[in-house]
């Protein structure tokens, strides 16, 4: 995308999750990813701001602004990638989709049997079409199969800029032929290298550069040959995600984590003859659905600082939940369950629809306690139960099969009970006595090992821990236990973002001397 101004390049400033861990280049370089045959995803962005946007925005009193993508690229009669794999992942992700169609390929499972370029007066007619009406807030590019359309596309852009243009080039062609060489890359900041091609790692391992450091991201490979269009469509999502307002990193964690479901869920289906089917992107098309075949949306070491928010502590110390919330996650909390026991329902859901905006651009999930009538009016990305609340297998059919369910146990019945009903992990405690839950039956490191030793589910810790105590809780050392769940530790402080730090840097050092 060498004509594009890049001058214009990257400005952002990204959070970084702190299971994403910086590598050197040489490192990079020593894993291979130089001599790979992957796709590069280059993100210039001129105005991707921090403040994270509202997914669906109040424009006057009538209109709501709904976050656009527009896809300029090729159809693939077969929809298994190009526009059609675009659309049905915006449509998975939750954003509008408009198309500029370059060329019409005739193609199916077994291969490419013709293309058929559009002119450029026509590419230039639908961008026209598309950019002077639509709001289009980010542009993801995938076939420019001309150096003509390319210039057109500049010339577009510049006539009507959007936030961001992500583009999917293929640098190099299946017959190994280089296509585009690291000079191309030279001109971007945010790069993301795909390692899915490596077929000798056992993981799917992805290399993303912020123009500073690289960051590497790794998932479990799914064995499938229904893996046609995963490259459009982890571009696509990464463009959806970016138009609701998530920051460069966090976008792209989502569209990989997208795309490892997606694959996951249709590794069976079977559409063509080919030696390469499509996937089903809005995870449908599976007839038998049960709890062992619901997509893998939950990442269990998502449970590491698990914030749990309290309405009487932030009131006490005189700070929104939102500010609360913000310190938490900035300070490393890698999961927030906001726990407004007090809170009227409206104002509830009115601070918990500002919570998802947040946590979303973070990538941090949020969890919703009790409430699932909150935590579907406001999406939330799932809810916490107990033992006397809505049971988990009724939240699992409210909530669907894509929504996080953790269920408190304090016994090993209770534990399997929860893997039955269909939860994604389990809260167990109090691990010690605490004064923010009144009449907590304390279960002490004993009860806590009973119940992850059994444990199908992953497992976080809560009651009474604190950077007093969290070293001897991860010590127990059982591989079910995955991370300390804290109220009063991190919130009924002054300083949430010091105290989240603290705990972390904790946990990160006894998980090290535990490994
Ligand atoms: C992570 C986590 N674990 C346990 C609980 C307790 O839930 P519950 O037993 O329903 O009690 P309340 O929190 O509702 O008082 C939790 N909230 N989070
Ligand atoms: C909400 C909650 N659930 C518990 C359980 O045992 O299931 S203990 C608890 C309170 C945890 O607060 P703190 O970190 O301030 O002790
Ligand atoms: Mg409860």
């Amino acid at each position: 995308m060498g004509h594009y101004n890049c001058s214009q390049i990257l400005s952002c400033s990204i959070f970084f999750p702190k299971n994403c861990s910086p590598l050197s280049a040489t490192e990079v370089s020593s894993k291979g990813f130089g001599q790979s045959r992957a796709l590069g995803y280059l993100f210039a962005n001129s105005t991707i701001h921090q403040a994270p946007c509202i997914v669906a925005m109040q424009e006057d009193n009538s209109k709501l602004r709904i976050p656009h993508v527009l896809t300029v690229a090729g159809s693939d009669s077969g929809a298994g990638a190009g526009i059609q794999a675009d659309l049905k992942a915006c449509a998975a992700r939750g954003v509008y989709c408009s198309t500029v169609i370059t060329a019409v390929t005739a193609q199916n499972t077994i291969g490419v049997q013709g293309v058929n370029i559009v002119p450029e007066d026509f590419v230039a007619e639908q961008l026209k079409s598309v950019l002077s009406d639509m709001n289009v807030d980010i542009v993801k590019t995938g076939m420019l199969p001309s150096i003509g359309i390319v210039k057109v596309l500049h010339h577009s852009l510049k006539q009507f800029p959007v936030r961001a243009l992500v583009v999917d080039p293929v640098m190099v062609s299946t017959s190994g032929d280089v296509l585009a060489g690291p000079s191309i890359l030279a001109g971007f900041r945010n790069v993301l290298v795909k390692g899915g091609d490596l077929a000798s790692s056992l993981d799917a391992v992805d290399i993303f550069f912020d123009g500073d450091n690289f960051y590497e991201l790794r998932s479990p490979r799914v064995r499938t040959r229904n893996t046609h269009g995963t490259g459009c469509t982890l571009a696509s999502c990464i463009a959806a995600e970016l138009a609701k307002g998530s920051l460069m990193l966090s976008a792209v964690k989502v569209a990989k984590r997208y795309v490892g479901s997606a694959l996951d869920y249709s590794k069976d289906i079977a559409i063509g003859n080919g030696l390469q089917g499509p996937f089903d992107h809005l995870l449908k098309l599976k007839s038998n659905v049960h709890n062992s075949c619901r997509p893998q949306v939950f990442d269990p070491s998502d449970l590491f600082l698990y914030a749990v928010t309290d309405s009487g502590m932030n009131k006490k110390w005189g700070r929104s939940i939102t500010d609360a919330v913000k310190a938490a996650i900035e300070g490393g909390a890698t999961i927030v369950q906001l726990r407004e026991k007090e809170a009227e329902t409206r104002d509830f859901l009115e601070s918990a629809k500002a919570c998802v905006e947040i946590c979303r651009a973070y990538g941090v999930p949020l969890l919703i306690n009790d409430r699932i009538d909150v935590a579907l009016a406001c999406d939330a990305d799932g809810v916490h139960v107990g033992q006397s609340d809505t049971p988990a297998s009724i939240a699992r059919t409210l909530l669907g099969p894509e929504k996080i369910i953790g269920v408190s146990c304090k016994t090993p019945e209770q534990a399997h009970q929860a893997w039955v009903d269909g939860a994604d992990y389990i809260g167990c405690g109090g691990v010690y006595s605490t004064n923010t839950k009144a009449n907590n039956i304390t279960v002490g490191l004993e009860g806590l090992k009973a119940v992850c030793l059994s444990s199908k589910l992953p497992v976080v810790a809560i009651g009474g821990i604190g950077v007093s105590n969290a070293r001897a809780v991860m010590e127990i050392g059982v591989a079910a236990l995955k991370g300390v769940a804290v109220v009063s530790a991190l919130f009924d402080r002054e300083s949430v973002l010091n105290e989240t730090r603290k705990l972390h840097a904790l946990l990160k050092e006894t998980t090290s001397s535990v490994k």
